[in-house]
């Protein structure tokens, strides 16, 4: 649940004829999410999504819109950021910035079948290969600088048990991150935040549930392209009350993945860390959103411990996938 800033009726009207939507209908605020303020906005010419940027700035915003313009002109299913008459796709609204984009169809499975991380698997790895001449570079700004910039302001919110796993698994990371095994591993724009809460399905005709589109690329960067895998493999592939990776769904979607873009010896061998590495990067920004909330009219922060679990859970079992 978040709006962090409302946004009136007239205001909404008045960037939707900018971006030629024609005259607005209808104005909804969005509850799902935690990290900018989103509105369904219904216009003449369909529906989208108004979102206004609350901590990302102008600077900064750039990357993530024209990487969505670049990967949906190669036809990967992502939402287009909708441009003014100067070809602008960046706006300004109560004072702060905001883009408007395609409602995708559809809603959200979050009880995923086999099947469900089959396509989702696909279409990252088309993703992954439509970004490799994205001319555009910006870090991954939830990467290890940030764990490193984070973890001391939330160190005095936490017990001992919990103390200790974060300045252990930070200290591991920093490790892994030092290798040439690391170094070597194959780099480009990731989305990131790749979560069930972040992808659409639709019913076809046959009634069969199709991905419709991935959305919320404003944690995207460039990385380690494995690193999205672990993301995904994180949410979409594990028991939600254990944290435990299910077999099935996660050979199904590194299967699906490696269908499109075959995983090197380098990343087969790091994906279990990067998969410690997925659970620690949303268990520290989940314990900073607890304990350093930000003014909201509606917010439900996720629950930090969710992650505290995936992450024990990859250091006692580290997964591989079967050798391919
Ligand atoms: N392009 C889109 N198409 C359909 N629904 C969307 C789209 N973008 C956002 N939403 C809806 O808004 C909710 C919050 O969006 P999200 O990007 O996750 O929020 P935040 O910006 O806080 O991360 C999503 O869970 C989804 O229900
Ligand atoms: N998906 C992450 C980060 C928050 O994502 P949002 O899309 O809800 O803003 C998490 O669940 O911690």
């Amino acid at each position: 649940m978040a709006v962090f800033t409302e946004v009136g009726f007239d205001e909404a009207a008045a960037l939707a004829h900018k971006v030629g939507l024609g005259p607005l209908k209808a104005l909804k605020p969005i509850k799902a999410g935690i990290e900018n303020t989103n509105y369904f906005l219904t216009a003449e010419r369909g529906e989208y999504v108004l979102t206004l940027f609350e901590r990302l700035s102008a600077e900064q915003l750039p990357f993530y819109l024209h990487l969505m313009k670049h990967l949906a002109g190669r036809d990967i299913l992502v939402p287009m950021p909708q441009s003014d008459a100067h070809g602008e796709i960046l706006h300004a609204l109560c004072g702060k910035p905001a883009a408007i984009v395609e409602r995708l169809r559809g809603g959200h499975v979050l009880a995923p079948s086999a099947a469900h991380c089959q396509q989702v698997g696909a279409m990252l790895a088309r993703m992954h290969e439509a970004g490799r001449d994205y001319p555009y570079h910006q870090p991954n700004l939830r990467g290890l600088a940030w764990w490193d910039e984070t973890v001391p302001q939330i160190l005095t919110f936490l017990a001992p048990p919990q103390r200790a796993l974060l300045e252990d698994e930070l200290a591991f990371q920093h490790s892994v991150s030092a290798s040439a095994s690391d170094a070597a591993l194959p780099r480009g724009p990731i989305h990131a935040d790749l979560f069930r809460d972040n992808v659409m399905f639709d019913e076809d005709a046959e009634g069969r549930s199709q991905l419709t589109g991935f959305f919320d690329f404003y944690f995207a960067g460039v990385d380690r392209l494995a690193f999205d895998i672990a993301v995904c493999l994180n949410d979409w592939c594990i028991d939600l009350a254990s944290g435990r990776l299910l077999e099935d769904r996660a050979a199904a979607f590194v299967t699906a993945y490696a269908e499109v873009r075959q995983l090197t010896g380098d990343e087969l061998r790091l994906l279990p860390a990067l998969l410690r590495a997925a659970a620690l990067r949303f268990w520290i920004s989940r314990l900073w959103d607890v304990h350093l909330p930000r003014e909201a009219s509606m917010l439900v922060p996720h629950d930090p411990t969710h992650f505290e679990r995936v992450l024990r859970e990859r250091i006692a079992t580290p997964w591989h996938p079967a050798s391919r």
